[in-house]
């Protein structure tokens, strides 16, 4: 479908996915599970960090060994949802810098409505990793995207739990530059732009609000 488009199909992303998808799936399971899906997509879309090596001495000799190259990444969050995978990719690179997206979808329009920014600076000098569970019309992530581009940001790639044909097609289109990784890619959006059979709101049920 897309050339940078990753479906990460491991099966313990998939059940624990349908288990995220069941609407009697309480909100504090919800969020254990996004955040041990969080860390599965971590380690797909970091495969490919650049490396370097670093002379160390193990208790038997000095050897030169791999680590990250470069400046740290920068993780951004697109308000609230992102938050719930934000919490899990930390764990795994606690030494990421953070950045926040403040924006919420028009319920009528489907357009993006931003409240905040914030975000590391020398963002030209980072791999920035954009998360938001949800990719529907496509429209908020495509705006995080612009704005962390006027920021500088020049390697930038977008991870989600789940996508909607239409959303991959709207990145497509508007920044084709950045890779998506994903748990799964639904059917299409309903009337409201609701990613279908999809998992509903993900704000929602991973805030017990409605
Ligand atoms: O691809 P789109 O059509 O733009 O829809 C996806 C956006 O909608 C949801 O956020 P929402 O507006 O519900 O905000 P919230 O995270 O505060 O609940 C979701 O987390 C994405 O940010
Ligand atoms: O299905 C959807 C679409 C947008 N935002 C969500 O949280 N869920
Ligand atoms: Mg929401």
């Amino acid at each position: 479908m897309y050339e940078h488009l990753t479906v990460v199909k491991h099966p313990l992303v998939q059940h624990k996915l349908t288990l995220m998808r069941d609407k009697d799936t309480p909100t504090a399971v919800f969020r254990q599970l996004l955040r041990e899906i969080s860390q599965l997509l971590a380690y797909e879309i970091t495969r490919e960090l650049e490396m370097t090596t670093r002379r160390i001495e193990t208790p038997l000799c000095e050897m030169d060994a791999p680590v990250l190259a470069g400046k740290k990444l920068a993780l951004v969050s697109i308000l609230r949802a992102g938050n719930g995978l934000l919490d899990g990719v930390l764990e795994l690179v606690p030494s990421a810098r953070v950045g926040y997206v403040g924006l919420y979808r028009d319920e009528k329009t489907l357009q993006p409505v931003q409240y905040y920014y914030k975000v590391p600076p020398d963002l030209e000098d980072r791999l920035v990793i954009v998360l938001d569970p949800m990719l529907a019309t496509g429209n908020s992530s495509a705006a995080a995207v612009d704005l962390l581009k006027a920021s500088g940001a020049n390697n930038i790639r977008f991870m989600c739990l789940l996508a909607a044909p239409e959303g991959v097609r709207r990145m497509e289109e508007a920044h084709p530059d950045v890779p998506i990784v994903t748990a799964a890619v639904d059917e299409c959006l309903n009337e409201h732009g609701y990613i279908m059979p999809g998992l509903g709101d993900a704000g929602d049920r991973m805030f017990g609000t409605r």
